[in-house]
């Protein structure tokens, strides 16, 4: 534990000043030591006193000297290994405790019963605080009003609520003491007696908080627009808004400092009359953030080296094993010396070889784990053998500023964006050290469809087998569409043994896994095709005997923690509607985010060189830079994929080869070959099957389902539908989800079934509660779009020859009268973009001019997220447009290039790109429904 570091001149570090001036206890002490002694323990070799050259007079002197804080925390640090004493006043001074009070104290309290329930509690509640998944500085505000400060919140918390980020509130862990609950901050608490770094003093100005403001509207001044790109989102990160805040106490501020790649843990600091202290800081672990550096006038602890202390717990509140031998349980796994972007997989194995290396099993345990592992390492990541590798995004909850109120995936600006660092042994690593002792853990990993989630989840099934997760002992890898059959009832073991090795292990693998669920990873892939998932988080009554239930029956008792507590529960999902509300029951959240330029560029390369022909890379990547709309949209893995399959075809065919410029065309070049080796009338029924089981949140197929045998074995051969990895009785779905929205589109296109007037309503344009559906195949629109308005020969027309043509033409007028009579600029922003995706797929001038006149002057994306290929449809839009524009990008998450590529465009006059709530200059307007 350190127990001071200095404050550099002019920094918003407490000065040394207890409340109302007084000198507190710690300030006597530390005037009454003499530097000079610490030198002479050091011995005169100690490169941090000699470049420090003689101290003179006390440690205040010093501590408002201009002296390097680095080298006298440096300074202080050798000095506490030398142990030499500082001589203290007999009371402890909460503010002020040591190593050795500290030690002190835990031999009081070793055998002390209550006092070690009373540490378990206050751990409770740091966890209940800290380890919030929605650990951004929200939380706390949680905390703050959950210990009775509401009143107190200052201005700047009010500023992250307008924001809409504040946090939901959850009920107050009812097993804390009342004492502990309606605890206010104000009365001297035991807070500082665990582990944590104390600064003495009281806070200064905070307006002196590092806060970074982007100018509130851009104008037409390339030059300081470029600067200020270069400072705030093409350079390094500063530190998020929403971690850094001000709290007020009536006497003085809460600061709530975020947490630095070059600091252990965060810093609270915490001051005012009445706390019993003159102020305080504590440190607070976080996760690491991308890229995060301080700006030059941040705080001064960005010096800090890492605390070269001994093991602990992150938390301040939260006691670890290592600080409380008494404990019955570590608080928090923890590391010794090591941060989470510094620990390799090799690193980590090694790490919890030791600390955790099972006793010997017996040989049926044994076994069946060998068999499992070698399941997860036979079974490919993926069907192509390419991996490039992505980071996953910290995510969290918001509410949509819709009407619904509903929470969905938060959209932080890009520079905003937290990385978490590493590969999944590294992630679930980082993950396992918020865990709540005992507790069942539930981490989800979010995305749209396609980006990544499932493959990153058979990542971690293979990384366990490659033994890079060996905190686990076993790993259940569940394809959660494939088991959630009506009728289908399982005893627990009977779903953990299904899917593995056969034949199903005896019961005494069983009793090993039920002995520690803490050593027992779950992972519930594709989530959201759970039926009525959204009520499995919450609902109350999961079994907890051993009787059979429905598989939602199981999961809603390891939900709810009656079954496997303290096991991990790693679910990945499409967070849409009911589910995203779910998730917030979720302990840590994750976004996979796709693939950026460079890493589709990467996959193109890996593919070609997969399929022998690497010589031909440098041609396949001139016709996707010949396709900016195909480039921008391979941001998402599926349709990289998709654009390498039909790069390939055209590249084989010789000759002058182009690819299609919009997404229909890209599926209808891939598709085309297959339609016209079919068995009659086998494309149809297919479409037909897509979109049934679409409309029933499905995409996976038995083989009843299929119209006939030829069919199936038709659509097998041509990749239109592949076994799920991982389901049991070789379980079919459709090769990807884009290509099932696709070929939902395509039935709605040809079917006779689907009056024309009906149309309207599969768009996703039209407000929910006019929907027959709820657009759970979200690409049909745009498909359906390209499909009818495209030429009939580039077409319907290549799939299904002149058939169709009548049919098709009577429905695009059908649409066409629709969509010309929608005015864009009453649409909300996902709605707007949601038109443009429709109108640049219908590639017809006559509508997209419609469309890109009717576009208002002042458009505002606040909070709809702008992704690569939405970037490309406004870009198009606007300077199609011929006239000016002001935009709003603020928490649009768009990226550096897309950003550029806005602004950059002549007629965009005024934009509001803030990375901070307050830019006013552009409210957003004109969206209302
Ligand atoms: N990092 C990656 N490297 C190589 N290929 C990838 C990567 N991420 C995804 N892919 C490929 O992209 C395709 C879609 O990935 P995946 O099925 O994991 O997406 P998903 O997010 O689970 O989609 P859905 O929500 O539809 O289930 C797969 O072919 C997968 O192998």
């Amino acid at each position: 534990m350190r127990c001071l570091v200095p404050r550099p001149a002019g920094s918003y570090l407490p000065e040394p000043q207890g409340p109302g001036g007084a000198e507190t206890g710690r300030e006597r002490d530390l005037r009454k030591s003499s530097p000079s002694k610490l030198q002479a323990a050091l011995g005169s070799g100690h490169c941090a006193a000699m470049e420090l050259g003689p101290l003179e007079g006390g440690y205040l002197e010093l501590l408002n000297s201009s002296a390097d804080p680095l080298q006298l925390y440096h300074l202080y640090d050798q000095t506490d290994l030398a142990r030499e004493e500082l001589e203290l006043c007999s009371e402890p001074d909460m503010d002020t405790i040591n190593c050795e009070q500290f030690s002190k104290l835990l031999c009081d309290i070793e055998g002390d019963e209550e006092t070690r329930e009373a540490y378990a509690n206050i751990a409770e509640l740091d966890q209940y605080v800290f380890q919030d998944s929605q650990l951004d500085g929200l939380g706390k505000d949680i905390f703050i009003e959950h210990i009775g400060l509401e009143e107190m919140i200052s201005e700047n918390v009010e500023v992250l609520e307008e924001a809409g980020q504040k946090s939901q509130k959850r009920p107050f862990p009812e097993e804390l003491p009342v004492d502990l609950k309606h605890r206010k901050l104000a009365e001297p608490v035991t807070v500082p007696m665990v582990t944590g770094t104390f600064l003495v003093g009281p806070v200064s100005d905070s307006s002196a908080l590092p806060c970074l403001s982007p100018p509130a509207v851009f104008n037409k001044e390339p030059e300081s627009n470029q600067r200020w790109l270069e400072e705030t989102v093409l350079m390094p990160v500063p530190p998020s808004s929403s971690l850094l805040g001000c709290l007020s106490l009536p006497a003085g501020p809460i600061q709530i400092v975020p947490s630095l790649p070059s600091l252990p843990q965060g810093l609270w600091q915490i001051s005012g009359p009445g706390t019993g202290v003159s102020s305080m800081v504590i440190y607070q672990g976080e996760m690491p953030q991308a890229s995060q550096v301080l700006p030059s006038n941040g705080p001064a602890v960005q010096g800090l080296p890492k605390s070269p202390d001994r093991p602990g717990s992150t938390s301040p509140f939260a006691p670890s094993a290592t600080d409380l031998p008494g404990m019955p349980e570590p608080a928090l796994t923890s590391r010794a010396n090591t941060t989470e972007d510094q620990m390799s997989p090799t690193q980590c194995l090694e790490a919890h070889e030791v600390s955790s290396k099972p006793p010997k099993w017996p040989e049926s345990v044994e076994q069946f784990c060998r068999s499992l592992r070698d399941k997860y390492r036979a079974e490919p990541a993926d069907p192509e053998g390419i991996l490039v590798e992505v980071e996953l995004v910290r995510a969290r909850l918001e509410r949509g500023g819709d009407k619904s109120q509903e929470r969905g995936l938060a959209t932080p600006d890009w520079a905003e964006r937290q990385l978490a660092r590493g590969g999944p042994a590294e992630v679930l690593l980082a993950a396992g050290d918020r865990r709540r002792p005992r507790e069942t853990q539930v981490i989800a990993v979010l995305g749209k469809a396609g980006q990544g989630k499932s493959r990153w989840a058979r990542e971690v099934s293979r990384a366990w087998a490659c033994g890079q997760l060996p905190q686990y002992d076993f790993v259940f890898y569940f394809p959660c569409h494939c088991l959630d059959r009506a009728g289908d009832r399982y005893r627990l073991q009977d779903l953990l043994f299904c899917l593995g090795p056969q034949p199903q292990p005896a019961d005494e693998v069983f009793s090993h896994v039920l002995r520690r669920p803490d050593r027992v990873l779950l992972i519930l892939d594709a989530f959201e095709g759970l039926e009525g998932q959204d009520g499995l988080l919450h609902s109350a009554g999961g079994p907890v005997s051993t009787e059979p239930h429905s598989f939602r029956g199981l999961l809603a008792g390891l939900f709810q923690r009656k079954l496997l507590r303290g096991c991990t529960v790693l679910l990945t999902a499409r967070p849409r509607g009911r589910l995203a509300q779910s998730l917030s029951k979720a302990d840590v959240l994750f976004e996979v985010t796709g693939f950026s330029a460079e890493q589709a560029e990467t996959y193109v390369t890996s593919y070609l060189e997969r399929a022998g022909v690497p010589e031909r890379r440098e041609r396949a990547l001139a016709l996707l830079h010949g396709r900016p709309f195909l480039l921008s949209l391979s941001h998402s893995p599926t349709v990289c994929r998709a654009v390498c399959r039909l790069s390939e075809a055209l590249l084989e065919l010789g000759g002058e080869a182009e690819l299609p410029s919009t997404l229909t065309g890209l599926y209808v070049g891939l598709l085309s070959p297959a339609a016209r080796d079919s068995p009659p009338g086998a494309l149809a029924g297919l479409a037909r099957l897509a979109w049934e089981l679409g409309r029933r949140h499905s995409g996976t197929l038995r083989d009843s389902q299929f119209p006939s045998a030829e069919v199936r074995a038709w659509a097998v051969a041509q990749g239109l539908v592949q076994p799920v990895p991982g389901a049991p009785d070789a379980e079919l779905a459709f090769s990807s989800f884009l290509l099932q929205c696709f070929l939902g589109a395509l039935w709605l296109a040809l079917s006779t079934e689907i009056k024309d007037k009906e149309l309207p309503q599969y768009l996703a344009l039209t407000p929910r509660k006019k929907r027959p559906y709820d657009n759970w195949l979200e690409g049909v629109p745009r498909f359906l779009a390209g499909l009818l308005f495209q030429p009939h020969a580039h077409g319907l027309g290549a799939l299904v020859g002149p058939a169709g043509a009548a049919v098709g033409a009577r429905k695009q007028k059908a649409l066409s009268r629709y969509l010309k009579r929608l005015q864009p600029g009453t649409l909300r922003a996902g709605r707007l973009l949601e038109l443009l995706h429709c109108a640049h797929e219908a590639a017809d001038a006559g509508l997209w001019q419609y469309v890109v006149q009717g576009l208002p002057a002042r458009l505002s994306f606040l909070g709809t997220r702008l992704t690569p290929p939405n970037a490309y449809v406004l870009h198009s839009a606007l300077e199609a447009a011929g006239r000016d524009f002001s935009l709003d990008l603020r928490s649009t998450g768009i990226d550096p290039a897309g950003l550029g590529s806005l602004v950059g465009l002549r007629c965009v006059t005024h934009f509001s790109p803030a990375l901070v709530p307050g830019s006013e200059a552009l409210s957003p307007q004109g969206f209302a429904e």
